[in-house]
């Protein structure tokens, strides 16, 4: 079983892999999980064993040598190493060595509490813009901004001389000084979620911004925060050294590896090892977190799954690749933190100048669909998959300028699909230069010459207009254009007309099929309309609570549809005889959200067929008639 995700779009068409290793896009290779990929990690493993060493000194270390590392002997005060005293002698003759396996648990002890306080007080900050009213909200950020912006160190030490000398007073400023690093990252992360779609469902449907943070935000942004926390651990071990080194941390009796070092330092020319000794357990575990927590991160960002949530169930590989196929989808799952799955073990081909409809209404997985083939779906999305093939080849394994030409993506809206502060023209060349290494002047030729192609009138002179000022048809066209800038083998058009009126709608479509005709591509065209679906696609896939239901031939979708649902949306079309006075035949209920689907059937609370079968045991897809298969159990 194979995943990924390509990270944000960074354009309509002729798409670009993304932010691969970025908070958005993970991907997931070959069903290994996060400690799978650490395990490959040889630096990661090194800051594991590390790390888990000093957790076991930390638990032993005062168990084992407290007596001896308390133990005072005037004969043998400020001495150098020796065979009984390895690391030398303190001022009051106790063996350095044991005092530094002692001290390691109050090391870890105190930079533990300054990095919890430093994420939580952190946490807190960089999502008070998100619930704050406009004000504070600004408000709330220039603080960070100027924490941020502040020396660290400083801020510690401020807070640590304020709050007090000794072991409190430096966790403190310890805190103080890890806590804006938090707050910028949850601002940051926070505002990526914020932009997602179901967050502004969320903010239409008024529900308040302190349980959109705590139930859509958070969730979502969680994973990066928690990694974060074992390099801020190292970060804070090497910064309550370094106040305990200077003076302001930990105050005798007590002792920690800072301590230690500050007490050691003026001996280091005659006797070096009695500083080397805590240098070296500071250096090594401050090592040990930094390459466990940069580890850790990496790995999670090619983990689709969050650490700790289940990851989807394994599926049977695809085996060989489907000759009639170019597009060849097995098993597609997609999964956001929660329990969400919107899109679940869905299969669909797509043969070479084929168009195949995907259908279904609202929420069914439809765009989750087509982004996940585009390698698009947002973080913190995961996408795993049996097979996911373009022209018989593993789409993970294209390269940018492979994908970049063959597959072209047309969106809902081209305005938010084209850069407004670029030129149409140049926007299009940007394919050509990027993907196949093309000059400017031979780029923008070819631009003028596609614009033309999806017969936009006056080519060239539209080419050198930026997108808002072309009129909604016509920068869908030239979105259409962009894609033709490479050859594509494949197009995924999703909802292209839905923003467009009736006639420029029919223009669209006809353009759509003229190009398959013309280049022989394959096409996959979504929408939520069956109409405009069974009346341009050869193909129609029926999606519900993101599931096939059904898949058959267009010119059988009147006569031949066998799926409840299907039949219910044809149902629901109206006709031009229809009785205007009387309400549209509806599908009465809705549609399951993706974290409530039950195990039966998805539809059976509101279809009237429904039998007690349907809402425990979920009816598979099988063959029924020719090309064309349900999965009902009512369906015989
Ligand atoms: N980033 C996300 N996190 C959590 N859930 C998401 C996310 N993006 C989409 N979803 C959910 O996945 C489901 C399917 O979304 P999708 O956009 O694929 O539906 P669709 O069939 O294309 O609907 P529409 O026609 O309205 O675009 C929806 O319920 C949506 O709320």
């Amino acid at each position: 079983m194979t995943s990924r995700s390509r990270g944000k779009a960074s354009g309509p068409i002729g798409r670009s892999r993304g932010n691969g290793e970025g908070a958005a896009g993970r991907s997931r290779g070959n069903g290994e999980g996060l400690a799978g990929r650490l395990r490959r990690n040889v630096p990661g493993v090194a800051g594991a064993v590390i790390v888990a060493l000093m957790a076991v000194l930390a638990v032993v270390g005062p168990l084992v040598w407290g007596e001896t590392a308390g133990r005072i002997d005037a004969a043998h005060i400020l001495q150098g190493a020796s065979p009984g005293h390895p690391l030398g002698t303190d001022n009051l003759g106790r063996d350095l060595l044991a005092r530094v396996l002692v001290a390691g648990r109050f090391s870890l002890l105190l930079a533990l509490a300054a990095t919890l306080i430093g994420a939580v007080a952190g946490v807190v900050l960089g999502a008070l813009p998100s619930v704050l009213p406009r004000r504070g909200a600004r408000l709330a950020t220039g603080t960070v901004n100027a924490l941020v912006a502040f020396p660290g160190l400083l801020l510690a030490m401020f807070t640590a001389v304020v709050a007090g000398l000794g072991a409190r007073g430096a966790v403190l400023g310890i805190g103080a000084a890890i806590a804006p690093g938090f707050a910028r990252l949850t601002q940051t992360l926070a505002a990526t979620v914020a932009g997602a779609d179901y967050v502004s469902a969320a903010r239409m449907l008024g529900v308040p911004r302190r349980r959109i943070l705590t139930r859509h935000v958070l969730p979502n942004i969680a994973e990066p925060l928690i990694l974060n926390l074992t390099q801020a651990l190292g970060g804070a071990l090497l910064g309550l050294a370094g106040m305990s080194f200077l003076g302001l941390g930990v105050q005798p009796p007590d002792f920690d590896w800072g301590r230690l070092l500050f007490d050691g330092f003026p001996r280091i020319y005659v006797t070096p090892e009695v500083a080397l000794g805590p240098a070296a357990a500071i250096a090594l575990a401050g090592i040990g977190f930094n390459l466990l927590g940069d580890a850790l991160a990496r790995a999670a960002a090619r983990t689709s799954v969050p650490a700790g949530e289940e990851a989807p169930p394994a599926v049977a590989p695809a085996g060989e690749p489907d000759p009639g196929a170019l597009l060849e989808v097995r098993d597609l799952t997609v999964t956001f933190p929660g329990g969400v799955t919107p899109v679940r073990e869905l299969s669909l081909t797509v043969a070479p100048g084929e168009i195949v409809g995907l259908v279904g209404e609202s929420g069914s997985g439809k765009s989750l669909t087509a982004a996940a083939i585009g390698g698009l779906v947002p973080y913190p999305g995961a996408v795993t998959y049996a097979a996911l093939r373009l022209g018989g080849r593993d789409m993970a394994t294209l390269s940018d300028k492979e994908l970049g030409t063959a597959l072209a993506m047309v969106f809902q809206d081209p305005l938010a699909a084209l850069n407004p502060a670029l030129k149409v023209g140049g926007q299009l060349a940007e394919v050509a230069v990027v993907h196949e290494g093309a000059g400017r002047a031979e780029a923008r030729r070819r631009a003028v010459d596609r614009l033309g192609h999806v017969h936009l009138p006056e080519p060239a002179r539209r080419a050198a207009q930026h997108p808002h000022e072309l009129s909604g048809g016509m920068r869908q066209r030239a979105v259409i254009a962009m894609g033709l800038m490479g050859t594509p083998r494949l197009i995924v058009a999703d909802e292209p007309t839905t923003a467009l009126d009736v006639t420029v709608q029919g223009q669209i479509l006809r353009l759509l099929r003229e190009l398959v005709e013309e280049t022989g591509a394959a096409t996959l065209f979504i929408s939520h309309d069956i109409a405009v679906v069974g009346e341009l696609c050869d193909r129609v896939v029926v999606m519900y609570a993101g599931r096939v239901v059904e898949e058959l031939p267009a010119d059988r979708l009147a006569a031949g549809a066998a799926h409840p649902y299907t039949k219910a949306l044809i149902a629901s079309l109206p006709a031009l005889d229809t009785d205007r006075s009387k309400p549209l035949a509806g599908i009465p209920g809705t549609q399951p959200a993706p974290a409530r689907v039950g195990p039966g059937c998805a539809f059976a609370p509101r279809c009237a067929l429904a039998t007690d079968r349907c809402r425990e045991e979920r009816p598979v897809l099988v063959a029924h008639g020719p090309g064309q298969r349900v999965a009902c159990w009512e369906v015989k």
